[in-house]
């Protein structure tokens, strides 16, 4: 017997430009990652997008056909079950990696694998009571808040979502706050507002920002990335001045989380596998997070159904760990940022179905992720 790594190039279009204070993009472009061995296989995405902290896509190829190689040897040397933990190993050993895309990959592929030769959701094997978490909250990935209308927002609402997220720092914040005020008007009662600056505004501009969104009483649930220098100090200050949590996303990879205490200047992080190396460390770090009475939320980098089904599954093991660990510090669940898979025109296979404001996970062996035939 041996394992057998493979991976394939997909394109898949979005329905509408993808827009970012970082990026503007029409398509989303990777790798799916299949492991074979053992009579079944593993599947993993691998879906770089450097303005969210992965590697550029170059490095991603570079990588996974170190891993083609390693795997191979790994497995000409062992059994198939052996060679896959010691990959498995290699991989948390590389941590914190120069390719956390094509890491998070491989590593979702061999799980996903060990997963179904056990029998087991994926989310089991990374946390025993994650079994039980079938729905996971999840916000409406709305977009840039400039293109926003009162009956998409109604529609999105109509749709069971509750937590609407709007990219900002795109536009003059003039501009942005009185598009703000359309996008509230137009919510439910229990409706909150996501906000995401990508990193847009310097210390002025991300005050002032907070000053107008507390002074109008908008329902604004958390504030992403605000700062283009996002130091400690800066971001405490920031905090300091607002009702709602401040989350860092994309700034957390250049953060030395590994080697030293986990300290957060903020409420909230946001994590992606992507950008993290993979399923295990994104779990690391909600726990170490989460230990420090820090929010943690869980977003999709838009990658293909295969990947949104490993980070939903994830999501689902950091949610069981949550309520395990403090149930009375966090009583609600937050929403997550798994909504992604509409903004694909296609896609490498169905993704986790959203209802009600709910992604929906199933009992089946792995990540749930099942390629189209092509
Ligand atoms: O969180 C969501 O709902 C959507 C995901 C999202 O906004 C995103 C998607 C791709 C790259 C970066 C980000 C981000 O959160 O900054
Ligand atoms: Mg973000």
């Amino acid at each position: 017997m041996s394992i057998h790594l493979s991976f394939k190039s997909y394109s898949l279009p979005f329905i509408a430009a993808w827009q970012s204070a970082h990026e503007r993009q029409w398509q989303r472009a990777g790798w799916l990652v299949r492991i074979a061995a053992a009579g079944d296989c593993g599947y993993g995405d691998a879906a770089p997008l450097p303005a969210a902290g992965t590697e550029a896509p170059a490095a991603t190829v570079s990588r996974l056909h170190h891993w083609q190689q390693r795997v191979g040897q790994l497995s000409a040397v062992a059994d198939d079950l052996t060679a896959i933990y010691a990959a498995l190993a290699e991989l948390a050993a590389a941590v914190p990696s120069a390719a956390p895309a094509a890491d998070c990959a491989v590593e979702t592929a061999l799980l996903d694998l060990c997963a179904k030769l056990r029998g087991w959701p994926l989310r089991g094997w990374l946390s025993a009571q994650a079994v039980e978490i079938q729905c996971i909250p999840v916000n409406a990935a709305l977009g840039a808040v400039s293109k926003q209308t009162a009956a998409a927002v109604t529609a999105s609402a109509a749709l069971g979502f509750r937590v609407f997220k709007l990219k900002v720092g795109i536009a003059p914040l003039a501009d942005e706050l009185r598009w703000l005020h359309t996008v509230a008007a137009a919510l439910p009662s229990d409706g909150q507002l996501r906000l995401d600056a990508n990193q847009a505004w310097d210390v002025d501009t991300a005050q002032q920002a907070i000053r107008a969104l507390q002074q109008a009483d908008l329902p604004i649930e958390s504030l992403e990335e605000p700062l283009a220098q996002p130091t400690d100090a800066a971001l405490v200050a920031l905090q300091q001045q607002c009702d709602f949590a401040l989350a860092l996303d994309e700034s957390l990879a250049r953060r030395d989380w590994w080697t030293a205490p986990l300290t957060v200047p903020v409420r909230r992080v946001v994590l992606k596998p992507s950008a993290l190396g993979g399923l295990r460390p994104t779990l690391a770090l909600a726990e170490a997070a989460l230990a420090g009475g820090v929010e943690v939320v869980v977003t999709s980098v838009l990658e293909s159904a295969a990947g949104i089904w490993a980070t939903a599954q994830v999501a689902a093991a950091i949610i069981a760990e949550q309520s395990v660990l403090n149930q009375t510090v966090m009583p609600r669940t937050l929403a997550q940022g798994l909504a992604t898979s509409d903004w694909l025109a296609r896609d490498l296979g169905a993704a986790p179905l959203v209802r009600a404001g709910y992604l929906h996970l199933n009992d089946a062996p792995g990540s749930g992720f099942v390629p189209h035939p092509t």
